[in-house]
């Protein structure tokens, strides 16, 4: 048997941490949303007991490093299931960047393994095997747009925002989500309009969402990483409609709902960064 299975990115549209816990994690709340920037993960039913990971990205773990690896070993200890499975991951979604692009091939194989071995095992039941892999697996087992809260596995599904381009700028540094949440000032930080952001995209207000858009993480990773914040000041000066780093970053991304503003984004910011993507929502 084989299944091919996408996997999204997710941008925040609001980051807001509130404080730390017991655990050791923070509590966060923040408005996550898909986008159509994603891997693309094959699925092959093994006869023998093993599971089997390539990925066309030398830097990307190929062995239970990897989180889709620690996915269907999860999944198959769980369910107690003997046969194996060869993942190949066909990565497009930038590393280390702050779009959750392991934990969302985590969540593309608990998903593909789910339906390619019938296991019958609901949404929520896999996003909750996909918390012990990480904190934004659950939401992007889900997929779509929603309020998370709690370590990010509480989530409040709302509409989707009204339909905008989003160009991503991806700089050279690979950041540590640890890193940035440890290097936090939690008793100064200048706090989003959450409940703002959640009526303007009920609204399909745009103005509403992209003057709303907020991470209380940019300034760690701004002063960790000043050319991120560069390329914010760049995108605005562009022309963005609004821009903001995503999840501890580095990728910065922009919005605008009008497809020749973000072309000249696209080609504005090509001329000095590598990694510039241009997408759609999916949420
Ligand atoms: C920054 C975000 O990407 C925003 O979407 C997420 O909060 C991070 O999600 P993630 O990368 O899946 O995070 P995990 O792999 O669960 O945790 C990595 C490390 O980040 C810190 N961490 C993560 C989530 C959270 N709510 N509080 C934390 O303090 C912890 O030190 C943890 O050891
Ligand atoms: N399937 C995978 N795809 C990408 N990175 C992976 C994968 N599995 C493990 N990793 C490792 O996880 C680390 C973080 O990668 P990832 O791309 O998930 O970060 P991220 O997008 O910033 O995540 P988040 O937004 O959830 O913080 C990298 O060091 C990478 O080597």
């Amino acid at each position: 048997m084989q299944k091919i299975v996408k996997a999204p990115a997710k941008i925040n549209l609001t980051l807001d941490v509130l404080k730390k816990r017991e655990d050791g994690y923070h509590e966060v709340e923040m408005i996550m949303t898909t986008i159509d920037l994603a891997d693309r993960i094959q699925l092959t039913t093994l006869e023998e007991n093993k599971i089997v990971i390539e990925v066309n990205k030398g830097f990307v773990p190929s062995n239970d490093k990897n989180l889709a690896y620690q996915a269907a070993k999860l999944l198959k200890d769980h369910m107690n299931i003997k046969k194996g499975v060869s993942i190949f991951i066909d990565k497009q979604i930038p590393v280390s960047a702050g779009l959750a692009g392991g934990s969302t091939d985590a969540a593309a194989v608990l998903r593909g393994l789910n339906d390619m071995w019938n296991l019958q095992l609901s949404i929520d039941q896999l996003a909750e095997i996909g918390l012990q892999i990480g904190s934004d697996v659950p939401f992007c087992v889900h997929g779509g747009t929603a309020i998370a809260t709690g370590r990010g596995e509480k989530l409040e599904f709302i509409p989707s925002p009204p339909p905008f381009w989003v160009v991503l700028v991806k700089p050279p540094k690979g950041v540590s989500t640890k890193d940035v949440y440890g290097r936090l000032n939690l008793n100064n930080l200048d706090h989003p309009d959450t409940d703002g952001m959640v009526q303007a995209i009920k609204n399909k207000d745009f103005h509403g969402i992209s003057s709303r858009l907020q991470n209380v993480m940019e300034d760690v990773t701004f002063n960790l990483y000043p050319e991120v914040s560069k390329v914010k000041e760049r995108m605005l000066q562009f022309g963005a409609d609004g821009a903001v780093m995503s999840g501890s970053g580095p990728t910065v991304f922009a919005i605008t709902q009008n497809e020749s503003r973000a072309d000249r984004l696209y080609n504005g910011l090509k001329g000095f960064m590598e990694q510039v993507y241009v997408v759609r929502l999916l949420g």
